[in-house]
């Protein structure tokens, strides 16, 4: 096994507690035949943690597939938190409905079911304010995201962004000129160097990038 292999099973099996009922998402979506691009589980033990040290009371996701992160976020902010996600697909959505029934939590999320940049907009224009988002959807639009995202928050709020290594292609000087791996570095300058954010880039999963707004 490679070292990153090592580090990540040495912190999922110490680190990380992943329930029956998390564990059913993930054998849900292979019976489904949907894709298994879930957050994984020190991820999303890292946004439940981060949920729930900040304090966070109303959440945005964007990117809900079988809602496993959203379980983790959800339990992360206790039962007096609320979840908006936002996903593309309604066979995704539905899926997501029934773990999140089963895990006791639906009542707590709204699922917007659409483009992610119309939900967005609607949002905006009703001066929906958020303390804590999570962005794992289609890469390529994460820029245009995170500047939406900017408008829905206050100082104080966390945002977490998944797959900001993108699986090592951001690396690939030829390879990153390709629109979604181009799009990911993008994000990664975004962060770090944005005016309204301090942030860093948290080396687990596929890169979780964790930024405060200031
Ligand atoms: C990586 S998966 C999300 C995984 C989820 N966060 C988890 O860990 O359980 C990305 C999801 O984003 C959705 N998606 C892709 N493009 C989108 C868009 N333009 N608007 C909304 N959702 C989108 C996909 O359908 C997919 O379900």
């Amino acid at each position: 096994m490679d070292q990153k292999k090592v580090e990540q099973t040495y912190i999922q099996e110490l680190y990380v507690q992943e329930d029956d009922l998390l564990k059913s998402v993930t054998t849900g979506l292979v019976e489904k035949g949907l894709p298994l691009i879930s957050v994984p589980p020190e991820v999303g033990k890292a946004i439940y943690l981060l949920a729930k040290i900040s304090g966070a009371k109303r959440a945005l996701e964007i990117g809900l597939l079988g809602g496993y992160s959203t379980i983790w976020l959800t339990r992360g902010m206790g039962a007096d938190g609320e979840v908006v996600s936002l996903e593309l697909k309604e066979e995704h959505a539905g899926f997501a409905r029934e773990n999140l029934l089963r895990a006791g939590l639906l009542d707590q999320v709204s699922i917007y079911v659409g483009d992610a940049l119309q939900s967005l907009d609607q949002l905006i224009s009703k001066s929906e304010k958020f303390d804590f988002i999570v962005i794992d959807a289609d890469k390529i639009n994460y820029p245009v995201y995170i500047e939406k995202v900017l408008q829905l928050t206050d100082s104080g709020a966390i945002l977490c962004c998944d797959n900001l290594f993108f699986n090592g292609r951001i690396f690939d000087e030829k390879d990153a000129m390709n629109p979604a791996p181009a799009a990911v570095r993008k994000v990664n300058e975004i962060l770090s160097s944005h005016p309204r954010l301090e942030s860093i880039l948290f080396p687990i999963g596929d890169g979780l990038g964790v930024a405060r707004v200031k």
